[in-house]
């Protein structure tokens, strides 16, 4: 289903692009670079930066020459690039964007921060936390932005599920249960299955446990309760599924007892019917409520925050697609057709043009989702993803 998502998403970009016209850009628009070809570079930030006054589609590479040239054809990138190093090397872009597979996503930001670019980098941040440790290091010392692509967070209905929880409305969490599945499975020899590109359930549907970390205001599990993966048939070091409970300290100063569901492969209802319902989401129960985030992943498609009173059992339903807490503090039009990219690269713009972003996520925070997923590989007994030699 999040494949299908993915597909809807595109294709939601591309119809809103043409419903609400290219802005006229600025005297001096950032120029962007993308690294790769990759499927998500359309929804990602393709389509954003075409409703954005400020950026361009400068560059793209890929480490096909002819692949790039395309690419570029298609999307009206003024260059193409048949090498990665080669766009960085270009004087005139002035951040990249990169999509390549996990385990190159250390490399090219190392490099793409040496060559003195900012950097909206893919999620999962790097293969694993000693990697996102190194990394936020050199950007620091670099003195790039650096940035992990969660762009989930930076939606409005985001914005108002944390308003929700901090209310203090709906008494203290109690727990906290998040999933994503894809079902129809994730494709025979995606990237997402290759252990040396750092693949695996739990990586790529990192979602979860930043749904999670998100609502409690956690950093990492003080304890991994429980964490059970059903592995590839290819490799058993993949995780196809991980299941895991965790015990955070959340923010709000208590410990909460977290569960966390992920699997590329969920099997089909009745062995016939794909789960297409069963998109990326959390439920908070709280003392009082029960707080369901319906499609955080991409709540710019579908999504709805119900809370519903345990006491009486009577259910509210909201829609957030605009403004919201975060967004209203900036005094910035937000529109109801931006998806969770555009907000994304909205608030990266501001960072890079010297604004208060709406929204941002930390390197200390991609550090903490690293070191949260490094703890259940290692309860689950299977090994963390590898480590970049760059990085050693
Ligand atoms: N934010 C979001 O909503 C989403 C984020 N993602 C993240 O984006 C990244 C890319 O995902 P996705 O779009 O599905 O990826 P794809 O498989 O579509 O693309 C990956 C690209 O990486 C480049 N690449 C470089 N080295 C390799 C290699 N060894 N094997 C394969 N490809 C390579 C290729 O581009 P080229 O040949 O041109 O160099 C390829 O097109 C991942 O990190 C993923 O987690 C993915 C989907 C959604
Ligand atoms: O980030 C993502 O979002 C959409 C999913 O389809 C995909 O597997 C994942 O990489």
């Amino acid at each position: 289903m999040a494949l299908a998502l993915q597909a809807y998403t595109f294709l939601q970009q591309y119809t809103e692009a043409w419903l609400h016209p290219a802005p006229k850009k600025t005297s001096n628009p950032l120029r962007l670079g993308v690294l790769s070809s990759a499927q998500i570079n359309a929804a990602a930030v393709i389509h954003p930066v075409e409703t954005h006054e400020d950026v361009i589609l400068y560059a793209i590479a890929s480490r096909d020459a002819s692949t790039a040239r395309l690419q570029a054809k298609k999307y009206s990138f003024q260059k193409s690039y048949g090498d990665y190093q080669s766009l960085l090397d270009d004087p005139l872009v002035d951040f990249v964007y990169i999509s390549t597979p996990n385990g190159l996503h250390y490399e090219w930001a190392y490099k793409a921060l040496q060559a003195g670019k900012h950097v909206l980098l893919e999620k999962p941040f790097t293969s694993n936390a000693e990697e996102a440790q190194k990394l936020v290091e050199f950007s620091q010392k670099s003195g790039k932005i650096l940035m992990e692509a969660f762009h989930w967070q930076f939606h409005p209905a985001a914005h108002h599920f944390r308003q929700t929880l901090d209310s203090g409305e709906h008494g203290k969490i109690i727990r906290t249960n998040a999933r994503m599945t894809a079902s129809p499975a994730v494709p025979a020899g995606d990237i997402r299955w290759q252990y040396d590109l750092a693949g695996g359930s739990l990586m790529d549907m990192t979602y979860a446990m930043s749904f999670t970390r998100f609502a409690l205001k956690a950093h990492t599990p003080k304890e991994v309760l429980s964490a059970h993966a059903r592995t590839a048939d290819h490799d058993s070091k993949v995780d196809a599924a991980m299941t895991a409970d965790l015990l955070f300290e959340s923010g709000y100063g208590y410990d909460v007892v977290s569960k966390i569901y992920t699997d590329m492969a969920r099997s089909s209802l009745l062995s016939v019917i794909p789960r297409l319902w069963e998109l990326p989401s959390i439920e908070v129960e709280t003392e009082k409520s029960k707080i369901y985030f319906y499609n955080a992943m991409m709540p710019h498609i579908y999504h709805y925050i119900s809370v519903t009173d345990k006491a009486t059992e009577k259910t509210e339903y909201h829609k957030y697609f605009t403004g919201g807490p975060q967004w209203s503090k900036t005094g910035r039009a937000t529109q109801p057709y931006w998806s969770t990219y555009r907000y994304q690269l909205e608030a990266f713009v501001d960072k890079l043009r010297g604004r208060e972003p709406a929204h941002w996520v930390t390197g200390e925070e991609s550090i903490d989702e690293m070191k949260s997923i490094d703890s259940v590989y290692v309860r689950s007994g299977l090994p963390l993803r590898p480590t970049s030699a760059l990085a050693k």
